[in-house]
């Protein structure tokens, strides 16, 4: 086998070839002159007749690959038998398991971890309920739930494709703060439904994480269940989304020397993340902030059928500017986007104020490319981690819900969403600090620790803690 680089996009093409009919060369030629790279080669099998080769090639885009792919097939004796790309193969079989932390030897061990001795164990839960904390996966253990219904920007692609991300999330749980989460897509967008669901499922979990649930029914779906249960209920598209993003504009507004509280800002997109985005920033002093979806900028002398948007008008817009994204966003100083992808063009972040911030967090394709307006823009951020400055949840959930099942928090209170975001922004020095630089790296392991701390200390100030673990360099119990 050869090998060489594998970094990039690359495609493995598997193809039967008739040993009499052609060779390798004449294949390698057809590949090179479409423009591929082969990186690598694996004999699948071969006898005379025939031979099965994976051939990895490095393309740059999907037209190259499409180009590639008609080569190949034009070539007499050569039968494409599959074409999959690196990602679609790292997803075979899902992406997590479950593993054992004791492994069963002998009977002993069995009658253990399993039958009889574990009838101790249930009863002892069954006296005294608290119980499941120490003795079972509860205290470290959440679930990541969704309904399917706002997947990424992407839409309401229905709980099985909604799996994807949400073993992704569970993934990044575990890689960046320790926590178990399980993934777990519901067959049902009834809100009652999905209230009832969650509650009878919570006794196994510390915590509860809400993933892609369309708005406005995310409203009250988390704000039952977070009156309802005696764990934290988070919806991450709204409060993990409105955490990072007030970190990174703390940053963004310091390189561009302008202020929350004087800065035109439109949020595009008054859905899940826009409207918890909208209030982060209300609550932090923001005062001429205009919300902007599918119909125009959000104004109170309108009549809306979405009470959340009602409210929303009721507290924003002051000036009542009306119109297009476009027409509202002349003079701004900063965009940001939780909406849908390519909405704008380098035209129009040329009519924002100078120095303009723009967030374009819709994911997985931004409201602008930053490549587009790098010249332009005092800052520019996306929701992707192949740009600098990513403006993504993953910086908030996994260190939140560390903090909230280390102090066992009854809820995760705004006090500790607002800990969260100073401690995220302030992972970044006065000095450190540059356009492409106004928001710590998810690889940082300083930030996870620095919000744990930051987010129990606010729980324990507010009352919600219930128990008071150790500091961060220390073993919890
Ligand atoms: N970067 C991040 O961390 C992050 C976090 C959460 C959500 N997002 C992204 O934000 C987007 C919205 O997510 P959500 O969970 O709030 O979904 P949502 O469905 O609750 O809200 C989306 C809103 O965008 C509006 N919208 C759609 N097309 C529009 C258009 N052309 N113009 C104006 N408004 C439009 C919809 O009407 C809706 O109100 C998605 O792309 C998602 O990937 C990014
Ligand atoms: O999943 C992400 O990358 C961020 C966010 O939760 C989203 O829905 O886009
Ligand atoms: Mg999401």
């Amino acid at each position: 086998m050869i090998q060489r680089n594998l970094d990039g996009n690359s495609i493995i093409i598997r193809l039967e070839m008739k040993t009499k009919t052609i060779n390798f060369g004449e294949v390698a030629s057809a590949i090179s002159t479409a423009g591929g790279d082969i990186v690598a080669i694996d004999v699948i099998s071969t006898n005379q007749d025939v031979t099965v080769r994976d051939l990895t090639v490095a393309i740059t885009d999907s037209e190259q690959n499409k180009r590639i792919i008609d080569q190949v097939r034009k070539l007499d004796g050569v039968t494409i038998i599959n074409v999959s790309d690196r990602t679609f193969l790292l997803h075979l079989g899902g992406k997590i398991e479950i593993t054992s932390k004791t492994p069963i030897n002998n009977r002993e061990d069995l009658s253990r971890v399993y039958t009889p001795d574990v009838a101790r164990i249930c009863t002892a839960i069954a006296e005294e309920p608290h119980k499941a904390y120490s003795l079972t996966i509860k205290r470290n253990t959440i679930a990541v739930v969704s309904d399917g219904s706002a997947v990424l920007g992407l839409g309401n692609i229905g709980p099985e494709a909604a799996m994807p991300v949400m073993e992704g999330k569970a993934m990044l749980f575990k890689q960046f703060a320790g926590v178990d989460a399980f993934p777990i897509c519901l067959q049902t967008q009834d809100t009652e439904e999905i209230i009832r669901t969650i509650k009878a499922i919570s006794p196994a979990f510390g915590g509860i994480n809400l993933e892609d649930i369309s708005s406005p029914r995310c409203f009250e779906i988390e704000e039952r269940l977070n009156k309802e249960l005696d764990i934290p209920v988070f919806h991450d598209d709204q409060h993990g989304t409105a955490v990072v993003l007030y970190a990174g504009l703390i940053n963004a507004l310091k390189l561009a020397g302008k202020t929350l509280e004087n800065s035109k800002i439109v949020i595009c997109g008054i859905g899940a993340a826009g409207v918890a985005c909208s209030n982060i920033l209300l609550s932090a002093g923001a005062k001429r902030l205009i919300g902007v979806d599918r119909e125009g900028a959000l104004v109170r002398t309108a009549v809306y059928d979405n009470p959340v948007w009602q409210s929303y008008a009721e507290r924003t817009n002051p000036e009542l500017e009306e119109g297009t994204l476009h027409e509202v966003l002349k003079g701004a100083d900063v965009f940001i986007g939780v909406s849908k992808g390519n909405l704008l063009t380098r035209e129009h972040i040329l009519t924002m104020a100078k120095d303009p911030i723009v967030f374009a967090m819709a994911n997985p394709v931004p409201e602008i490319m930053p490549s587009v307006i790098e010249d332009i823009v005092a800052v520019a951020a996306t929701g992707r981690s192949d740009y600098p400055n990513q403006i993504n949840n993953v910086l908030c959930f996994p260190g939140i819900f560390r903090a909230a099942l280390d102090c066992r928090a009854s809820v995760i209170n705004e006090e500790m969403k607002l800990a969260a975001a100073t401690a995220i922004a302030s992972s970044i020095s006065d000095e450190e600090r540059t356009k492409h630089y106004i928001i710590p790296s998810v690889f940082n392991d300083r930030v996870v620790k620095r919000i744990r701390e930051s987010v129990i200390e606010a729980a324990i100030q507010t009352g919600v803690a219930r128990r008071f673990p150790r500091k961060n360099n220390e073993t919890t119990s």
